[in-house]
């Protein structure tokens, strides 16, 4: 699209910006709360409410109070609401078998949510790191994180979450053959209604670094995730990653992280015209909150610009902890 102008004075393009009204008439994109996913942190016990130091205002939760999370979310009208667990040290192994256990804290976090807040959308992660005793996304055999046998843990896991009752399965984990594996085991469980939104430009990035910190995998990792998410510097690369995912069978495509990688977000959408969605992640959000503690930024108004950036650069919907802020400014609240 090539915009005709007529040569100045005929053109003057502030005309438009002179008042609120012509702006509100000019406005080329809204954010709105059908817009965000809540990802939330949770935990074992019971009326526990525990800060997560790098991520001013983020908790982890117990399940009860998880639960309150997402009838505050469905009160507020948002869509969906994310799960990610910390996991009891003693329950991380090599084979990572908490990972499919039907009774592992994501499940019965599911269980929980689905039986109180049924209408609230509720998406899983799917890797093997918060089970793993090293930290990986998926299965180190000597020293090596080996694909297919990580596949095979993956199907399992997704299928228990099916089980429990996730509508939005989320693989995070940037094995090659997973969507494909995931896709096939559903349908043949009865689970063909089960929706996949892949974590599909996933980069190895150092803005997931509060997150870690949140479900307790700084400590496990050794080395870094370079084998299997990508390399910011790559953008083709992104572009068949999503081609192969749609191909295999997923319903939504995720790029992760966002701010800084907003033109990755707008290549998927004009290429595919897919379901696109950003993750704002952890290190986004440390960041923002970080400058506002401090007075130098205006936290509301950053976090609604930046959540706006998402759609402009063609996203569908955003995953961000600024969630029930965002939708309370939203709604006026
Ligand atoms: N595979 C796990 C996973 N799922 C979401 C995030 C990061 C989210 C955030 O930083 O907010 C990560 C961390 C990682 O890949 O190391």
């Amino acid at each position: 699209m090539r915009p005709t102008l007529a040569p100045f004075p005929m053109t003057r393009l502030r005309r438009t910006r002179r008042t609120a009204a012509l702006r509100a008439l000019t406005c080329e994109t809204t954010l709105s709360v059908g817009d965000l996913i809540w990802p939330i942190f949770i935990r074992d016990g019971e009326g526990i409410e525990e800060p997560v130091p790098s991520m001013p205002g983020v908790v982890r939760r117990s399940i009860d109070l998880a639960v309150k999370a997402a009838e505050e979310a469905a009160g507020l009208g948002i869509p969906a609401i994310c799960l990610f667990p910390y996991t009891d040290p003693a329950l991380k192994t090599e084979a990572c078998e908490e990972a499919w256990n039907p009774e592992n804290l994501s499940n019965r976090t599911i269980r929980a949510i689905k039986a109180a807040v049924p209408e609230i959308a509720v998406m899983t992660d799917i890797a093997l790191d918060p089970y793993n005793a090293n930290g990986h996304d998926g299965i180190v055999r000597d020293g090596i994180i080996v694909n297919d046998e990580t596949v095979e843990a993956l199907v399992k896991m997704a299928l228990a979450q099916a089980e429990a009752g996730a509508d939005i399965l989320g693989p995070s984990d940037m094995m090659d053959g997973r969507i494909g594996a995931m896709r096939a085991a559903l349908e043949k469980a009865g689970h063909s209604d089960v929706t996949i939104m892949s974590y599909t430009a996933k980069y190895a990035s150092a803005f997931y670094g509060p997150f870690r910190d949140a479900v307790g995998a700084s400590g496990a990792l050794k080395g870094d995730k370079k084998t299997y998410q990508m390399d910011p510097a790559n953008s083709d690369e992104a572009i068949r990653l999503v081609e192969r995912d749609l191909s295999e069978g997923a319903d939504m495509i995720m790029v992760k992280p966002g701010m800084p990688y907003l033109d990755i977000c707008r290549r998927v959408k004009d290429e595919f015209g897919c379901p696109t969605y950003a993750y704002q992640v952890s290190g986004e959000y440390a960041m923002l909150m970080a400058a506002a503690q401090n007075g130098w930024l205006d936290r509301e108004k950053v976090m609604m610009e930046s959540l706006l950036s998402f759609k402009r650069a063609g996203c569908d919907g955003i995953l961000t902890y600024f969630a029930p802020e965002a939708a309370k400014v939203l709604r006026g609240a």
